[in-house]
């Protein structure tokens, strides 16, 4: 069948096709005005891949930073087509991550859960997400952290011994792997009582699984690029089998997270008491300590059980959170003392001057590396580890006379607070004066927030820095890195040659 047309004579599978994309782009681009209705203005975007392409083209932590340059601290983007409004205003920051946290409790979601994963901390909301981070929020106390030093002591030791005989016969390899290994030896030990040693073996199964599940790259992750670009095909892609993690990966980490409550189960009622997270879990399961050390969330609503689904997802999870991002700052740390010597020498005369003659570094000590500490506080500002984290709205509600509706996405554009010339003038340089006791009291906490802010920020923060401080403390007191490139390659000089000893 044919339609005339002005004369024409067009066919109608022609006529139906036009008419369908016609349909489809109108479909797509149908929220494009919802932010501009507000007074926000933004990138322009475009169907289907909304203003994604900003990012791709200055990287996903610089396209907020730009355009924060451009538009102001609060700025329309579209991921796809979903309007995300993206806010660098440090007093709107307050009250969506603390003031209004009952309409901002949750995250935005890339597509439907599937299990093993399903129930892991990050994506869990309101209720639920209570009662699992009240749970969990113990297994990170001062007094657990003060004990769980020794181990890390341990880790740290090993990561120098591995980091010193690698560069006696390699000039150059991958700091990341060997920082990674350590922060999930750190984890196995003090979270789930295991003595993995991935560092030791850098064909371990742990180390292959987790090196794949971080491979962002589209042809290893095509679910990845669904989600930045096309947010709306998530589950289709998700009913068709594509997945952020691959189920050779879950079924290891799952076999590992059971065997694991297996050989705690059969241990010896004679053993004295674990007192780790693993332990903390399979009680707040049991109900054992629902009335002990209540977390920084708890409004006092009443405790659930955990459920096997929310111990085993974030057995998992903890493992992917601290390879992640304790090998990236660790890395970048490393990189920052190679690239300012001035600053690794005094970062070394502090080590020796509060650590004198003891081999390990206590939990007390940390606290006196005030130097060391800035060095992390700045390291953490340049690099973060966590590009920008958000929040999904829940209801209506004004703040600073913007209008928030219900699911609407809020980004934090993490690097482009630290990047924002205002705040931190000469934002490129590494100084870690910046963080003196004096001024760390005095800054805005909403102009810094490597570990995110408000009763959401990273539950593991305290563990994370302590972490960071012993390992460094292990490295720089027996290797000098002259040399690092940003491809993540770091050249150490072992004590040998360096005198250091
Ligand atoms: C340098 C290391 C780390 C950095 C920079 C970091 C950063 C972050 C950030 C930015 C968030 C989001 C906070 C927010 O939304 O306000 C977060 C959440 C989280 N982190 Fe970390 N993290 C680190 C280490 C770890 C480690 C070692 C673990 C586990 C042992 C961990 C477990 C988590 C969990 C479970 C959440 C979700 C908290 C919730 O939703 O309540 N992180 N982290």
């Amino acid at each position: 069948m044919e339609i005339p047309l002005l004369g024409f004579v067009i066919p109608t599978w022609l006529v139906l096709l036009a008419t369908s994309l016609f349909l489809i782009y109108k479909y797509n681009t149908r929220n494009f005005n919802v932010l501009k209705d507000l007074g926000l203005d933004g990138p322009k975007p475009y169907p289907f891949i909304g203003t994604f392409y900003r990012s791709i083209q200055s990287g996903i932590g610089k396209g907020p930073q730009e355009n924060m340059l451009r538009y102001g601290k609060v700025y329309a983007e579209y991921s796809g087509n979903v309007p995300v409004m993206v806010v660098g205003d440090p007093d709107m920051l307050k009250q969506i991550m603390v003031k209004e946290f009952g309409f901002f409790t949750n995250r935005r979601k890339f597509g439907p859960a599937t299990k093993p994963l399903d129930k892991m901390m990050t994506i869990l909301d309101d209720d639920e997400w209570r009662n699992l981070r009240n749970a969990t929020t113990p297994a990170f106390s001062g007094g657990k952290l003060r004990k769980a030093t020794k181990d890390i002591n341990e880790c740290a030791a090993n990561l120098m011994n591995n980091l010193g005989t690698v560069a006696d016969v390699d000039a150059t390899f991958d700091v990341k792997k060997y920082c990674g290994s350590f922060s999930a030896d750190v984890i196995a030990r003090i979270a789930y009582g295991v003595d993995m040693d991935s560092q030791n073996d850098p064909d371990h199964p742990f180390i292959k699984h987790m090196k794949s599940s971080l491979d962002f790259s589209i042809r290893k992750k095509p679910f990845f690029a669904i989600a930045m670009f096309c947010p709306g095909l998530l589950p289709l892609a998700s009913k068709l089998g594509f997945s952020f993690f691959e189920k050779e990966t879950l079924d290891y980490f799952t076999n590992l997270v059971h065997g694991t409550i297996k050989m705690r189960k059969n241990a010896d009622a004679a053993a004295p008491e674990r007192q780790d997270f693993l332990q903390v879990m399979m009680e707040a399961k049991e109900m054992k300590s629902a009335k002990e050390g209540l977390g920084e969330a708890d409004d006092n609503r009443q405790r659930k059980p955990l459920t096997d689904a929310e111990v085993l997802s974030n057995c998992i999870i903890f493992f992917f959170a601290a390879y992640g991002t304790i090998g990236d700052a660790m890395s970048m740390i490393l990189y920052s003392l190679a690239d300012n010597p001035e600053v690794q020498e005094k970062v070394f005369d502090e080590i020796n001057s509060v650590l004198g003659d003891s081999k390990e570094c206590s939990y007390d000590q940390v606290k006196q590396l005030s130097y060391l500490s800035m060095v992390v506080d700045e390291s953490l500002r340049r690099y973060p580890p966590a590009l920008m984290v958000d929040r999904l709205c829940s209801g209506d509600v004004v703040i600073k006379g913007y209008k928030f509706f219900k699911d609407l996405v809020v980004t934090i554009p993490v690097y482009a607070l630290h990047m924002d010339p205002e705040i931190w003038p000469e934002p490129e340089k590494f100084i870690p004066e910046r963080f003196t006791p004096d001024k760390k009291t005095e800054m805005n906490p909403y102009n810094y927030m490597p570990f995110g802010q408000g009763p959401r920020h990273c539950i593991a923060m305290r563990m994370a820095l302590v972490e960071l401080k012993v390992a460094l403390v292990h490295v720089i007191r027996n290797l000098r890195i002259p040399n690092f490139t940003l491809s993540s390659k770091l050249t150490i000089q072992p004590s040998s040659s360096s005198g250091r000893h």
